[in-house]
């Protein structure tokens, strides 16, 4: 104790203390600019099941086309978007063929696409920005489409011509709650250099997953039927310029818990035939009965409780179900998932970019969506089960 006290007391600690107050900055983190791409292969839901059927040459299996074609039906999904095409499609049967190793190809396609589509994103979010690519002092990439070393964050910083003093962060396998978990990341950074200018960029191929269907393996059809292509930016800094800068969401509190006992929920495993990825039938059940006690846990260091109705609401959209089970489980009114809701139908579940659309989808949407006091919450959901919240303030 008379150590501490000497050392606290001390001129070095003094000076250790100004430092760190100095370097830290004084208010929270906000989003400034946010950026979505997808590639040009669009395919609607509608047409699904008979193009992945062809395209895989299935069409003998019809009881599990028929399946899927329901599936599709009930997904509450219009189109969804693609880098793989036909063409692509004949030139690597192992991508079709589970019993051929497929890893390596599907690793040498993603070393470019994604860097590329995540350079698309970002593009867009440093044009709505203003300021130079060279601004950007941090770099947070998220992906489990791919895993290079170096990795998609230095071909990216090499696209965009960002300063090669930018500090880079790779995210890898996260699922679909990456985009939350890379946001909460960046709130840390920034909020913890004065100054940072975080460039946050996620993208995911369903490539790395892509395979025939299979009647020993009904899971496949899910997966088919419900993940698309995408890549979301975000520019994340704390204290905005005036003069330069318009924050579009202030990024008040974050917050990560697990559902207990729900490691099987959604499950990734990355073998020689690409990612494989179970969602389990109890997803949406596990979400509806944890949700509101995970909401409450996050929420309650802040002096909220419930009044879910009165925030806005940026869901990671799973699916149609896990949806249903979040406004359900959180009694909320059903226009507090619009923009969840569209966005799922215009592109699908993207994984951890698609909570990003969703959150640009909710700025373009404005006071139709955001009530008087402008706050709302985002929430991600991933494998763990993890739920990853954070409280916004809307400030436009
Ligand atoms: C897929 C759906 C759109 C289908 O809607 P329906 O209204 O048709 O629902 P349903 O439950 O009757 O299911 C239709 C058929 O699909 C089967 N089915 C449903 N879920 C399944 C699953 N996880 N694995 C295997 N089969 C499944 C059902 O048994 C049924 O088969 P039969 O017709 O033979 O009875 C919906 O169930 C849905 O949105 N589910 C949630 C998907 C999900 O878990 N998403 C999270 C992905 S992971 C994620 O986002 C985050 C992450 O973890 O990284």
């Amino acid at each position: 104790m008379a150590l501490l006290g000497n050392l606290t007391a001390s001129p070095a600690a003094t000076i250790i203390r100004k430092m760190r107050q100095a370097e830290r900055a004084d208010g929270p983190a906000s989003m400034l600019a946010i950026g979505t791409a997808n590639p040009a292969n669009c395919v609607r839901q509608d047409e699904y099941a008979d193009y992945y059927f062809r395209i895989t040459q299935k069409q003998h299996l019809t009881k599990l086309k028929s399946k899927l074609s329901r599936i599709c039906d009930r997904s509450a999904i219009k189109k969804r978007y693609f880098h793989h095409t036909e063409e692509l499609l004949q030139y690597h049967p192992e991508f079709i063929d589970r019993t051929l190793p497929s890893l390596d190809a599907r690793m040498d396609i993603a070393a470019t696409a994604v860097p590329d589509l995540a350079a698309a994103a970002a593009g867009k979010a440093i044009a709505e920005w203003g300021r130079p690519a060279a601004d950007i002092t941090h770099l947070v990439v998220s992906t489990y489409s791919g895993a290079h070393m170096p990795g998609a964050d230095l071909r990216l910083a090499s696209l965009l011509g960002l300063d090669p003093s930018v500090r880079r962060t790779m995210l890898y396998l996260n699922g679909c709650s990456s985009g939350s978990a890379a946001l909460r990341l960046a709130k840390d950074i920034a909020e913890n250099n004065r100054g940072a200018r975080v460039l946050v960029a996620c993208a995911e191929l369903t490539l790395i997953l892509f395979r025939a269907p299979d009647e020993a393996h009904v899971d496949t059809i899910i997966m088919q039927a419900l993940f698309g292509d995408g890549a979301a930016a975000v520019i994340v800094g704390a204290e905005p310029d005036a003069s330069a800068e318009r924050p579009i969401f202030e990024m008040v509190a974050a917050a990560q818990s697990v559902i207990p006992e729900t490691t099987h929920g959604a499950v990734g495993r990355l073998r020689e035939d690409g990612l494989v990825f179970n969602p389990s039938f109890e997803m949406p059940a596990l979400i509806r009965e944890n949700i509101e006690q995970c909401m409450a846990d996050a929420v309650a260091p802040l002096g909220l409780s419930g009044g879910w109705n009165d925030l806005f609401w940026a869901v990671h959209p799973g699916g149609r179900a896990i949806l249903d089970s979040v406004e359900a489980g959180l009694r909320l009114e059903p226009k507090k998932l619009t923009a969840s809701r569209h966005v799922l139908s215009e592109y699908g579940n993207m994984s951890g970019p698609t909570v990003i659309f969703v959150l640009d989808e909710i700025r373009r949407r404005r006071e139709h969506v955001v009530g008087g006091h402008g706050l709302g919450v985002l929430l991600g959901l991933g494998p763990g089960v993890s739920v990853e919240t954070m409280l916004l303030r809307a400030t436009w």
